[in-house]
């Protein structure tokens, strides 16, 4: 069977299961997806391959899949995937959803809406957001990062559900670095956060490098252009 994974690495759960992917070697055609160009945006792409016209999905033969957290449940069952990376032992595998259910409205929902109202929002409209409204999005994202490092980062365990990495990590980990596009390093602000990143980045070299680079690339073309200004 042939797994297609449909992806955009500026994208963070994207990047998320891209990680997850080559560390446990399970073999797929890359598909990119470039959100930038709206491709996605088409009826046909609709149709044709993701009915929510979002990153990421796969296609498994004919099976279609949707939602970075379902991909992953289905993956750690159909491939062979380390125990700690989504485990199938029901206390620990609920440990690891824990975060993953709670993630969405707190952490992507904080770090992405920074991200985007600072950054993408501008892009695209050519509309500033107001101080007002940056600072709004910003006490809004330290306050779950706050969270965060209190609930999840509260033991000197180096991941989030203790001694082994899992996809929790990643998830966390991946849109945690986004608003760094957007003019804010969590690192320099939260030291447990920065700790724990160095961990899950080391862990999954070369793998999170490369997942992260167009977005390294990315900042590096932002941080030129403002050095000119
Ligand atoms: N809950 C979804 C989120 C998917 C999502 O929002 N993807 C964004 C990129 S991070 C996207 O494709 N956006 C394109 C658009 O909205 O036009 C998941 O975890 O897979």
């Amino acid at each position: 069977m042939v797994l297609k994974y449909y992806y955009d690495l500026l994208s963070q759960p994207s990047r998320a299961v891209y990680i997850f992917l080559k560390m446990n070697k399970i073999p797929f055609e890359p598909a990119v997806v470039n959100l930038g160009g709206g491709e996605h945006l088409t009826e046909e792409f609709r149709e044709k391959h993701s009915k929510f016209q979002k990153v990421p999905f796969i296609h498994h033969d004919d099976f279609r899949l949707t939602e970075s957290v379902a991909i992953v449940r289905y993956l750690a069952r159909e491939y062979h995937v380390k125990e700690h990376w989504y485990p199938q032992e029901i206390r620990a595998q609920a440990r690891v959803d824990e975060y993953l259910e709670w993630n969405h409205l707190n952490v992507r929902a904080g770090c992405a809406r920074y991200f985007f109202d600072k950054l993408m929002g501008p892009m695209m409209t050519g509309k500033q957001p107001s101080d007002e409204q940056v600072k709004k999005n910003q006490k809004a994202m330290e306050k779950t990062l706050t969270d965060f490092e209190r609930i999840f980062l509260s033991s000197e365990a180096p991941f989030i559900t203790g001694t082994e990495i899992s996809f929790a990590d990643l998830q966390a980990a991946c849109e945690i670095e986004q608003p760094r596009l957007a003019g804010y390093e969590p690192r320099d602000h939260f030291s447990k956060i920065k700790t724990w990143l160095e961990n899950v980045k080391s862990e999954c070299q070369p793998y999170y490098d490369e997942a992260h680079k167009p977005l390294e690339a990315w900042l590096k073309k932002i941080q030129k252009k403002a050095a000119k200004l």
